[in-house]
């Protein structure tokens, strides 16, 4: 492995994601080589640290980590300076940059800069438009912006956003963040498809009915009420991992796997986005929130009755959608996508069905074979099941269905990188992969804003008891068609 170099510059280094993703993913690069000693991280926020307690901060945040030795953390932590900052104020940059060219030569980095914006959206274009103005840009080696969600509030202001990063940034400099890519079995479904003959020619209308995609948590809104009531489920889940999902799951095959190739078939994919009129989006896509229940002999708060909740709040905890795809594979294919807070159990996964096979000769009364289907547990469970018919034993003939089942144990999930660890390797590496492009961010935006619009002409917002999967409407969304939910669980665990 060659060891990354770089002086990362963290916007919002006090903050929550620094302290709870970012400090722990670095201490594994650590731990695991990736950064070893050519690389300097500058914290920034406006509280007046100072580098030893900053250095205290970062310790607290990675000490736990099953892999920390003492050793280690101090080590890591030496590599951690701190700059009382607003961003708002142009004066401040020119310190950064002295500090950033300091530590450039002294871990001998080559003139690399990776700019995190861990901060409220509303700084990201501020930054960014410092950063060209007070001329951090190296022209030696690298420069590199990450950006955190939520990349716009709509269409427009996902533009506006767009459009001022990319006053001082190109696009391949640019890394905007959905966790979700960094996720192994979302990876992991790129491999599946498409490292499988017994998968790949089948994978079309021809041949799948539906494609299911359920992004399920059990828990509230938490302490986070104060962003989740200006988003919703619907631009906090669907505008981003929901729709990056359904890419992996639908996109033509990219010729190589290369950032390029993968973004272009993508964008392909996005621009063939099924665009609904406003009456269509109110139709095919229906939104809830929850109520307040009885959970396992405990009342579990509804959504209005959060901490930071407007008592008439209308913001929907749940989405439930049927979305189409205007591509020869895919005419006519629903693929059917679910998110919401406070349902039965945490749950990501899909759920391929296909069509069943025509002309069951095995049935005496006409009756087709139950159809194939695949599953794709993303998390917390991380494996596949396919469903198969097989004969019953015995001497009848008839057909039962089996199922082929693996799932990565949990040693190994435990061992294997997190998601922010694996995106920040890649922003070392330069690979842009598993992040978003502006192409596709442009097309799903406008397709939730439909959806948006739509919703915002009723006044009504539907409910749902918390521990459930949702208001029936979600349900009548597939029944209508003779379809049906395949994840049905049952057993309700709010807590992980
Ligand atoms: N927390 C999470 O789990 C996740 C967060 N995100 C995204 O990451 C970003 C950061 O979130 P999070 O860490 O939770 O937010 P926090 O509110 O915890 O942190 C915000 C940071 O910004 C700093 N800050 C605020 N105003 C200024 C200013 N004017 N100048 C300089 N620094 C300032 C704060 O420090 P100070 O007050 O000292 O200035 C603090 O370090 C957001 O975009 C969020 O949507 C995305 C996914 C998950
Ligand atoms: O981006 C977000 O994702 C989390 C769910 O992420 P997961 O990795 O736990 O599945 C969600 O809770 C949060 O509201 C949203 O902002």
């Amino acid at each position: 492995m060659t060891e990354k170099k770089a002086v990362i510059i963290l916007f919002g280094g006090s903050g929550d994601l620094a302290k709870r993703k970012l400090y722990p993913a670095l201490f594994q690069l650590f731990v695991r080589g990736d950064l070893q000693e050519h690389f300097a991280v500058i914290g920034t926020a406006r509280r007046p640290w100072s580098d030893e307690y900053y250095q205290e901060i970062v310790t607290a945040a990675v000490t736990n980590l099953p892999q920390a030795t003492t050793k280690q953390v101090k080590a890591f932590a030496s590599h951690f300076y701190y700059q009382s900052h607003d961003v708002t104020d142009s004066a401040h940059y020119v310190t950064l940059k002295t500090l950033a060219e300091k530590l450039d030569k002294q871990y001998d980095i080559g003139g690399n800069r990776i700019y995190y914006m861990a901060m409220a959206p509303e700084f990201f274009g501020v930054i960014a438009g410092h950063i060209k103005s007070e001329n951090l840009l190296t022209p030696d080696g690298f420069n590199r912006l990450v950006i955190e969600k939520p990349f716009g509030h709509d269409h427009a202001s996902a533009k506006e956003l767009n459009d001022s990063i990319s006053a001082t940034f190109d696009e391949n400099q640019i890394y905007r963040i959905d966790h979700y890519l960094g996720k192994e079995m979302v990876q992991g479904i790129l491999a599946l498809r498409f490292g499988n003959q017994i998968l790949e020619p089948l994978w079309s209308k021809d041949y799948i009915d539906n494609i299911q995609i359920t992004l399920a948590e059990a828990v509230g809104v938490e302490e986070r009420a104060g962003y989740y009531e200006s988003s919703g489920a619907l631009r906090d889940m669907v505008q981003n991992h929901i729709m990056q999902l359904m890419a992996y799951l639908t996109m033509e095959k990219p010729d190589t796997f290369s950032p390029e190739v993968v973004h272009k078939v993508k964008d392909a994919l996005f621009s063939s986005l099924h665009r609904y009129t406003p009456e269509e989006a109110a139709q095919n896509f229906i939104r809830a929130q929850y109520v307040s229940a009885d959970v396992n002999g405990q009342t579990v708060n509804g959504y209005r009755q959060e901490d930071g909740v407007a008592e008439d709040s209308m913001t929907e905890t749940f989405v439930a959608g049927k979305l189409l795809l205007d591509t020869p594979r895919w005419e006519g294919t629903p693929i059917y996508l679910r998110t919401g807070k406070r349902l039965t159990r945490k749950s990501t996964q899909v759920t391929v069905t296909f069509k069943p096979v025509a002309n069951n000769i095995f049935a005496t009364d006409g009756e087709p074979a139950a159809p194939n289907r695949l599953t794709i547990y993303v998390e917390p469970t991380q494996g596949y099941r396919l469903e198969i018919n097989g004969k019953t034993l015995g001497q009848t003939f008839a057909l039962s269905q089996e199922s082929l089942d693996f799932r990565h144990d949990d040693a190994s999930v435990a061992k294997a990188p997190e998601a922010y660890e694996r995106l920040l390797l890649d922003v070392l590496r330069g690979d842009q992969t598993n992040f978003t492009r502006w192409a596709e961010l442009d097309q799903s935006w406008q397709y939730v804003d439909v959806i948006r619009q739509a919703w915002d002409a009723t006044k009504a917002m539907p409910t749902y008891a918390a521990g459930t999967m949702g208001p029936q409407a979600s349900m009548d969304l597939l029944t209508d068609s003779g379809r049906d939910w395949a994840f049905k669980p049952t057993h309700i665990k709010l807590a992980d």
